[in-house]
């Protein structure tokens, strides 16, 4: 471990990249973060500098895989790897599909950090923990999210395998007032209320769209509207019905409070999902969501996501 200064440089180099917040309301939190169990500033300090003092270098992309689609973390050279329950103080994934480790390596080259294995709500944890992870990220100096999910289709245009680039997101569950950003506001990561009209860079949107088209995979990607859901039931076909009366082209139970957490403290955002089963919106259908199906369709589009993925990750180096 180095000395203090050294810390607090680290610290602040990984916060930089964003605005300049005010630190208000330090001490004023701490009560409540001891009093409700919540990651303070210095909880999430540590758990990065844990992880700096272990890795020689530092990502400025960070990955988030989606269910079935750990072997995107496997396609990192030089592979270091920090399974969850050895991370001082951090949750330890339950689902089926989601490996449960950080693992940071170099993707075409390039120096990125992966959660092989995401949080999600239904796993009984409250969303700000969950979304802990990416404040990790960034003070471990990411400044680049790519979060993946698998969803359901619910846009009729969709196929069983499309990729379907997240353009915009409806939060229901902060319709029902839960967000991960409940709570005294953490002036250290961002600001009390976040903007999230621009939550998706429409830029790297457009660029993926031209990479996918480049790569043979044009016929496959779309762009659309993403919802995630508290599940872990899948969704009924009323509720599906009125999802798509919402607007909403793809269901999912995560994705959308990583984005928000990012977003707070200014990582800039590429999110996209697989889908891996169309929704059933006709009752006379005998057919049922099942996460088994969920996870055989990431492992028919392994070698397709990682060559994407890598891609993106090669063109977010050569322009960030
Ligand atoms: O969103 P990811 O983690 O990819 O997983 C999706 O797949 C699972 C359901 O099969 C749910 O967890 C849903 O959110
Ligand atoms: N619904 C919700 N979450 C999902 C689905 C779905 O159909 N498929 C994969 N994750």
């Amino acid at each position: 471990m180095n000395g203090t200064c050294e810390l607090k440089k680290r610290l602040l180099n990984g916060a930089s990249n964003g605005h300049a917040f005010a630190v208000e309301n330090e001490t004023s939190n701490d009560q409540y973060y001891a009093n409700n169990n919540v990651y303070s500033y210095e909880a999430v300090v540590n758990i990065a500098e844990y992880l700096l003092d272990r890795v020689p270098y530092r990502p400025r992309i960070g990955i988030i895989c989606g269910s079935g689609m750990g072997s995107l973390a496997e396609a990192l050279s030089n592979p270091i790897k920090f399974p969850y329950e050895d991370i001082p103080n951090f949750p330890v994934s339950t689902v089926e599909g989601h490996a449960g480790q950080l693992v940071f390596g170099r993707l075409s080259g390039v120096p990125v950090m992966c959660m092989q294995g995401r949080f999600h709500y239904y796993e009984g944890y409250p969303l700000w923990k969950c979304a802990m992870p990416v404040r990790v990220m960034k003070m471990v100096g990411v400044t680049h999210l790519i979060a993946t999910n698998a969803a359901g289709g619910l846009n009729k245009t969709y196929k069983v395998g499309d990729i379907m680039l997240v353009k915009d997101h409806i939060n229901m569950m902060g319709f029902a007032g839960n967000n991960p950003l409940q709570g005294p506001n953490e002036a250290r990561f961002g600001p009390r209320f976040p903007p999230m009209n621009t939550a998706y860079d429409k830029q790297l949107v457009r660029k993926a769209k031209e990479i996918a088209a480049l790569e043979g995979l044009g016929d496959l990607v779309h762009d659309g509207v993403y919802t995630c859901l508290g599940g872990p039931s899948f969704e009924t076909v009323a509720e599906l019905k009125m999802l798509g009366m919402l607007g909403v082209d793809a269901v999912g139970m995560s994705t959308v409070h990583e984005v928000i957490t990012a977003r707070h403290c200014n990582m800039s955002v590429f999110a996209f999902s697989l889908i891996t089963n169309m929704c059933i919106t006709d009752y006379d259908c005998g057919d049922e969501a099942n996460h088994c199906e969920v996870l055989d369709v990431g492992k028919l589009r392994e070698a397709d996501l990682r060559h994407f993925v890598s891609k993106i990750v090669v063109h977010l180096a050569h322009n960030m």
